[in-house]
């Protein structure tokens, strides 16, 4: 199939590079040059594993290729995806500006066109309900007719960023929202190869479509807030998280993901989704009090370390020396949009700390916020030398399992602030280290060990 994919940022370049894998023609267009210029010339504008492999073939095969001149993509399109931002607006709800317009300029390039044919204007964007409607009607105001000339398909996307490639191969459900039997037909038929495995392909109307991808972020963010209240009411009754967690996990109507307590929820669209569904409750007359709280536990817990930090040195930060490591929102990324970890900065240069931040991809991404008010280290011991802390905010595998002996030798003084529950805090103990994490016991260095391990084999804990 020829397909046409208007936006090339993480969704779009995903989804079209794993199209043209799929054996489909695909022309990407985006408005920054310098990002299609580097695409031409085979380098990639982010990180995320496995693209590099997909991106070369499907280049060298000539299966996918990159434009900022729409006609060239969109002319011989039988499919038109929209994956463009839309960022929150003032009020907190999306901002359809850029979608909108897109489609304007599709619709304006088809009827300058003698027949302008028959094509499927595809949602890829997260959209408010009532977008397709939208899109629809932008169409349809520049003389086109919806059934003949085009139709419009709400299909969410739902993959993870550091695991995208793999996400959208291998969906748990592809999501097409429309009216249109020939569209969902013919959506049907492009995903059919990516759902071998027996994994639905579900056709429903456009505005469940629309709900259904804010239902799922909006349920994923309350089970991470809900997690890090569950935290922090261990923290004051003694009890640990991660073993609540486990307890809770085995339970089959609960399950086990993204249950995990930590510095809050980052990225660039959990935080805006929930707040683009508050919005679009108000706008129908409903308060929906849960994403409220979703959102205020997630800014406070995004804080808790810095709070926890001043605590520690008596409200004087000022020319503490804080390593840090990990500043992506999340492994395997290179995405800082919303990350806890530049809330955590944020705070501590207020404070008149000095921070230095290993991560393995997102130092040229947080440079674009921070620039030089923080340092950065190219290995991830550099910057614990003559440390008085060190900050856990990502876990990226290097960071599970590091040589503790040498990270304690290191640091100026033996004290961690865990954002990611990494270490066993009784093993952290014995090495001499102070050590807090998120919803379990703080614990001191060596000469209370033999006290703290009592404490937890006394309550079960060990
Ligand atoms: N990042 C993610 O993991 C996921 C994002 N989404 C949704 O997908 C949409 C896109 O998100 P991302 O890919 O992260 O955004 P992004 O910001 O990485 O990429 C958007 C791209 O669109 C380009 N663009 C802007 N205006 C344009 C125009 N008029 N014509 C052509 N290109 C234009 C930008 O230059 C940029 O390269 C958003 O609605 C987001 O909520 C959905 C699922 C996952
Ligand atoms: O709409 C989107 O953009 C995407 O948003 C999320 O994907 P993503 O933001 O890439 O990453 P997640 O793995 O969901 O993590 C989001 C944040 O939640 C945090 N998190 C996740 C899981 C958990 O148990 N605890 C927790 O704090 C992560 O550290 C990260 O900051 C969803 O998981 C995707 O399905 C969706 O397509």
């Amino acid at each position: 199939m020829n397909i046409a994919i208007i936006g090339t940022g993480y969704v779009g370049l995903v989804s079209g590079t794993c199209f043209a894998e799929m054996g489909n023609q695909v022309t990407c267009v985006d408005i920054d040059e310098d990002k299609v210029d580097m695409l031409r010339s085979g380098k990639l504008p982010i990180y995320e594993p496995d693209l590099e492999h997909y991106f070369a073939r499907n280049r060298k095969e000539e299966r996918l290729s990159f434009t900022t001149d729409y006609e060239d993509a969109v002319l011989d399109a039988e499919v038109i995806f929209l994956a463009l931002p839309t960022p929150p607006g003032e009020d907190g709800s999306a901002d359809l500006s850029y979608v909108l317009q897109a489609a304007g300029t599709i619709a304006d390039l088809l009827v300058e066109q003698d027949d302008p044919g028959y094509r499927i204007i595809v949602n890829k964007s997260t959209v408010p309900v009532g977008t397709a409607d939208r899109v629809s009607e932008t169409m349809a105001d520049r003389g086109l007719t919806t059934g003949e000339h085009y139709d419009v398909v709400s299909n969410p996307e739902f993959l993870r960023e550091g695991a995208a490639v793999d996400d959208f191969m291998k969906p748990d459900r592809v999501v097409i929202g429309t009216s249109s039997e020939k569209a969902a037909n013919k959506m049907t038929r492009l995903y059919e190869p990516f759902v071998r495995q027996g994994n639905p392909i579900l056709v429903v109307d456009e505005r469940s479509a629309e709900m259904i991808k804010y239902t799922a972020n909006s349920i994923l963010a309350t089970r991470i807030s809900f997690m890090n209240e569950i935290a922090n009411l261990c923290e004051r009754v003694g009890a640990d998280v991660d073993k609540v967690r486990l307890g809770i996990s085995k339970d089959h109507r609960i399950g086990r993901h993204f249950l995990y307590a930590g510095i809050g929820f980052g990225g660039s669209c959990f935080p805006k989704d929930v707040q683009a569904l508050h919005r679009t409750g108000r706008q129908h007359g409903y308060d929906f009090q849960i994403l409220d709280s979703v959102l205020s536990v997630n800014d406070q817990q995004r804080e808790l370390m810095v709070h926890r930090l001043d605590e520690y040195f008596d409200g004087d930060l000022e020319g503490k020396k804080i390593a840090m490591w990990g500043l992506a929102f999340k492994p395997n990324t290179d995405d800082v949009r919303e990350a806890p970890s530049h809330v955590i900065i944020e705070g501590l240069l207020e404070r008149g700390a000095e921070v230095t931040a290993f991560d393995p991809e997102a130092i040229e991404t947080t440079k674009v916020n921070f620039g030089d008010s923080i340092s950065y280290a190219e290995d991830m011991y550099a910057p614990l030398e003559n440390a008085d802390a060190l900050v856990i905010c990502t876990e990226w595998h290097e960071f599970r399992r590091p040589d503790l002996a040498r990270v304690h030798d290191t640091l100026g003084t033996p004290v961690v602030f865990d954002g990611r529950n990494l270490y066993d805090p009784s093993r952290m103990a014995e090495m001499g280290f102070e050590y807090f994490s998120i919803g379990r016991p703080h614990v001191a260095p060596q000469e209370d060990a033999e006290a703290i391990k009592a404490a937890l084999s006394e309550n079960g804990q060990a």
